[in-house]
């Protein structure tokens, strides 16, 4: 699936775990906010494994092909090609983007990266996106490296890197502007809505927030 920059512009990614309803409950409301893309980001404890998430990942998946967004899934390749999700995200420690693009035929490949040299190396490895962060302190990831801030943003911006930027980390419609106009295509967010009271109201705020500062 082709990728274009706007579709990172409301970014939500979840895994059961960040969820208080059901996962299915909050990716239907989100799409209803207006989300651009979804990832599958299965961690932590009492994340799903086995058959139990590659059903899981399909129901998602549907909802997002309902949708027509595009249905990615985090750091598990082989799940990602089982079922024809419309692309990965992988970090530093993950095979390189040049392997993974030959395994999901066209598909979307987002690569984490936290430094210019892993940002060159996954544009010069044919990534469709990166992701970089934590922007801001997040309760969300436990291994995250110290809080980034958008340094490395504006500086592949000044540096006239035109790869597609989603900035992650801590990400709230209270700070969703700075991202942007920091140089970010988008934002990618998990608690500020999956735990909102509101999920498709968060949703809203936060496309209008990204809009604002474009
Ligand atoms: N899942 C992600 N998605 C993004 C995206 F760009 F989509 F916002 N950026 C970063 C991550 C972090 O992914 P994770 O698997 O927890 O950590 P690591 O990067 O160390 O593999
Ligand atoms: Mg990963």
């Amino acid at each position: 699936m082709l990728m274009n920059r706007e579709q990172l512009a409301v970014y939500f990614i979840a895994g059961t775990p960040n969820c208080k309803q059901s996962i299915e409950e909050t990716l239907q409301a989100a799409i209803d906010g207006g989300i651009t893309m979804f990832q599958f980001r299965e961690k932590g404890k009492d994340a799903l494994a086995g058959s139990a998430k590659k059903e899981q990942a399909v129901r998602l998946q549907a909802l997002c092909r309902e949708a027509n967004i595009p249905f990615i899934i985090n750091d598990d390749i082989e799940l990602a090609v089982e079922i024809g999700a419309d692309g990965v995200h992988i970090g530093q420690e993950d095979e390189a983007a040049s392997s993974v693009r030959g395994k999901i035929n066209g598909g979307i490949v987002g690569v984490s990266v936290h430094t210019m040299d892993e940002a060159k190396k996954a544009i010069a490895d044919g990534a469709d996106y990166v992701g970089t962060g934590p922007i801001y302190q997040t309760g969300t990831k436990t291994d995250t490296g110290p809080v980034a801030g958008t340094a490395l943003i504006k500086t592949m911006r000044a540096q006239n890197l035109t790869i597609p930027i989603v900035g992650i980390g801590g990400i709230t419609i209270d700070n969703a502007a700075p991202v942007i106009a920091a140089g970010a295509d988008g934002v990618s967010i998990i608690s500020a809505i999956s735990y909102a009271d509101d999920v498709k109201q968060a949703v809203v705020e936060l496309q209008a927030a990204v809009e604002s500062s474009n």
